[in-house]
């Protein structure tokens, strides 16, 4: 088990059932980018702002001033571990939001554990009903249960949402579906496949952005996460060759597992991240390229950011890039001298999409 925590806050991140934190009220699913129509899920068993309400600090409840003896219910998200595709498929997945960035988006909702599920043969061979007895009864000594409405559980994914109700009931575990969310421009709405696009369903799924994001559509996968897609990573070495043209660039180590969107320039927001300071980071506006840099016959993919108006040392910093707006695809340039023009013309263009965005 894991505390991964960060300005004093913390989230339980546990894989088995030893230290988990019961009981709990769960939210259950892959909840990978934690993206709009998640955070419905996830919302009835928050403590503050949903239906679920509880005590509001471990242990001790008071009412009218009295102390009861009411257990603490820990708002929990269940998902698995590794993901059920990567675990029938053999290969492995790129995620929107790998292990940290899901814990510390799940912390920012008010979310306290993570229970991680080995997704393994065993996992996957039970029946619904052992899936509930087992796991939810049993293990997380469960009280209610959020799922989305597509959910789906136990042997070759037999068990539905109405069957995860029927189950849970005779446990006594009341069970919220969430309806598919989708977008519609202002705000997330429950009706059913509204496009924005035509070729498109606009239900706010995983797979819609990543797809938006594949094509450089950045707003638009922004829009469906509610909040800017973000590449968070270390800063290493490069080839020293963005100084000796004006540019340097920040390259960024990120988790081997994180999607990447569309290779090309991009408009950026970026914050320094401390692990040690309270301070909120300051924002700093950028352009970043992410590829393979053929220009200067690069062999591996990098991403890599240009601050405008700032010079220092960022090595082992830690960064949190923000894509706002993708400029254009990478080229192979005939020479540096033509790839700095180049690049001068993009600080142009996102100084501009970043001003006009700021305004907005
Ligand atoms: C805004 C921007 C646009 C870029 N566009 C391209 C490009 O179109 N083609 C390319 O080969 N490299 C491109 N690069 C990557 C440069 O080749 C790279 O920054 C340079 O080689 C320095 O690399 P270094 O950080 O390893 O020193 C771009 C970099 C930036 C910051
Ligand atoms: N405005 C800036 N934007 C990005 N990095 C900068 C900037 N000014 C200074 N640096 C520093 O320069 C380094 C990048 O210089 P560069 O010549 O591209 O080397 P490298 O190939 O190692 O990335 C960054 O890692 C950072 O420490």
């Amino acid at each position: 088990m894991l505390n991964l925590s960060q300005n004093g806050c913390s989230v339980w991140v546990a894989s088995s059932s030893e230290g988990l934190l019961t009981p709990t009220a769960v939210a259950l699913g892959k909840f990978d980018g934690v993206h709009l129509g998640h955070q419905r899920v996830i919302q009835p068993v928050l403590h503050a702002g949903g239906q679920f309400s509880v005590a509001s600090s471990p242990q001790l409840t008071t009412n009218n001033g009295q102390l009861t003896n009411q257990e603490y219910t820990y708002s929990t998200v269940v998902t698995f571990d590794p993901h059920p595709q990567e675990f029938f498929t053999g290969q492995p997945r790129t995620l929107l939001t790998p292990l940290d960035e899901k814990v510390q988006q799940l912390r920012s909702l008010g979310v306290e554990q993570l229970v991680l599920l080995p997704f393994d043969k065993e996992l996957s061979a039970l029946t619904p009903e052992e899936f509930v007895e087992k796991i939810l009864v049993q293990q997380l000594r469960c009280q209610r249960i959020s799922i989305g409405q597509d959910f789906c559980f136990g042997e070759k994914r037999s068990g539905t949402a109405k069957d995860l109700q029927l189950i849970a009931a005779k446990h006594n575990i009341p069970v919220t579906i969430v309806p598919l969310q989708t977008y519609t421009g202002d705000s997330p709405t429950q009706s059913s496949c509204v496009s924005t696009t035509p070729t498109q369903d606009a239900r706010i799924s995983t797979s819609l952005i990543r797809q938006n994001l594949e094509h450089g559509d950045i707003e638009n996968a922004n829009l469906l996460l509610g909040r800017p897609y973000t590449l968070f990573g270390i800063v290493v070495q490069g080839q020293q060759l963005g100084r000796t043209i004006g540019f340097p660039t920040a390259n960024l180590q990120l988790p081997k597992e994180k999607f990447l969107p569309r290779q090309g320039v991009y408009a950026v927001r970026v914050f320094t991240l401390s692990e040690t300071s309270d301070v909120a980071p300051s924002e700093i506006l950028g352009v970043m390229n992410i590829g393979n840099r053929p220009t200067v016959n690069g062999t591996y993919s990098s991403a890599e950011v240009h601050l405008f108006d700032w010079s220092g040392d960022l090595y082992g910093k830690k960064l949190a890039v923000e894509l706002v707006k993708f400029l254009r695809p990478e080229q192979k340039f005939a020479s540096l001298e033509a790839l700095k023009t180049q690049i001068q013309l993009d600080c142009i263009v996102a100084k501009e999409v970043l001003r006009a965005g700021a305004k907005s």
